[in-house]
């Protein structure tokens, strides 16, 4: 039987950790790699990335947005990206933050997480902005082929506070904030399955949970996927008071902080971030 994504994650916590480095190829980090701003140099920064991982970390996500700038071409080098990280054994979050009514994100589901697809990946980024039924029908499809979703709760940047935070005035999760009611519902969903569940949520390093009245308890049995650290200005030596505990079920995301060290210095970069990580996690 397939593995769930949640068993899978808690596997590659065990045996590489939980830094989780973004692949987030900017123009100018394009540049400071020596690489050209398009789908080639993209596709070359992906690469060496991926290769730098390995052995170091256990988890990539590739920034899809970084990949798109170069139309067609940026895509067949996502999808070299992608293949080569997951032949390598990597967990491969595609960093997508899909949303839409329900038949059109069912698609967007097909795209990432069905085995075989040419954009295949482990997990996706997905906005249940439009209602958490909107993504029944991706999380079904992930449920069935051992993939996972990361449902945006409280994003790290500081202008979306004002909507996550805002309260939820009607259903079972009223009188909570959107965010924690995002949380609440993916909860229940993991509630399905023993052990880490398979769905996570996204909520920035950046961010109070206190602020979105969003419990630790709440988030038992829930993956994180926690981007914001490094350039974003949060610290790793910070994720106990972050998430309390809750920390157990966190995935440390950086990207520009990483790959800033350029193709030289990486793979030191990878290692040392994750090292640092493990202490914090000792
Ligand atoms: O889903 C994400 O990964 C994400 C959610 C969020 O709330 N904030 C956030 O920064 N991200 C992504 O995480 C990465 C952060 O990059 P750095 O700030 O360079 O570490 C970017 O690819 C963002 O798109």
């Amino acid at each position: 039987m397939t593995p769930t994504f949640g068993a899978r994650l808690t596997s590659t916590f065990a045996t590489a950790g939980r830094l989780c480095v973004g692949i987030d190829p900017h123009a100018y980090l394009l540049g400071q790699w020596g690489l050209s701003d398009d789908a080639r140099g993209a596709r070359e920064f992906g690469l060496r990335v991926v290769e730098a991982t390995v052995g170091r970390a256990g988890i990539v996500k590739p920034q899809v947005a970084f990949f798109e700038r170069h139309g067609s071409a940026g895509y067949a080098a996502l999808e070299a990206v992608l293949g080569a990280a997951r032949d390598a054994g990597l967990i491969v979050i595609a960093d997508v933050k899909r949303g839409d009514v329900g038949t059109s994100v069912a698609a967007y589901g097909e795209a990432w997480l069905t085995p075989g697809s040419p954009l295949e990946s482990d997990a996706m980024t997905i906005s249940a902005f439009q209602g958490v039924g909107s993504i029944q029908a991706p999380h079904d499809l992930a449920t069935a082929h051992g993939k996972g979703l990361f449902v945006l709760a409280a994003t790290s940047n500081p202008e979306a506070a004002t909507l996550q935070t805002a309260t939820v005035t009607a259903g079972p999760t009223a009188g909570t904030s959107v965010a924690a009611s995002i949380v609440a519902d993916v909860h229940d969903w993991n509630q399905l399955e023993t052990g880490l569940g398979s769905t996570g949520v996204v909520i920035g390093a950046t961010v109070a949970l206190g602020d979105y009245g969003i419990t630790p308890r709440s988030l038992a049995g829930t993956p994180i996927l926690a981007p914001g650290f490094g350039h974003q200005g949060a610290l790793v030596s910070d994720v106990g008071t972050l998430f309390g505990g809750a920390s157990s079920g966190v995935i440390v995301s950086a990207s520009r902080s990483i790959l800033a060290a350029g193709p030289s210095g990486i793979d030191a970069a990878i290692g040392a971030q994750s090292a640092e990580i493990a202490g914090v996690f000792a």
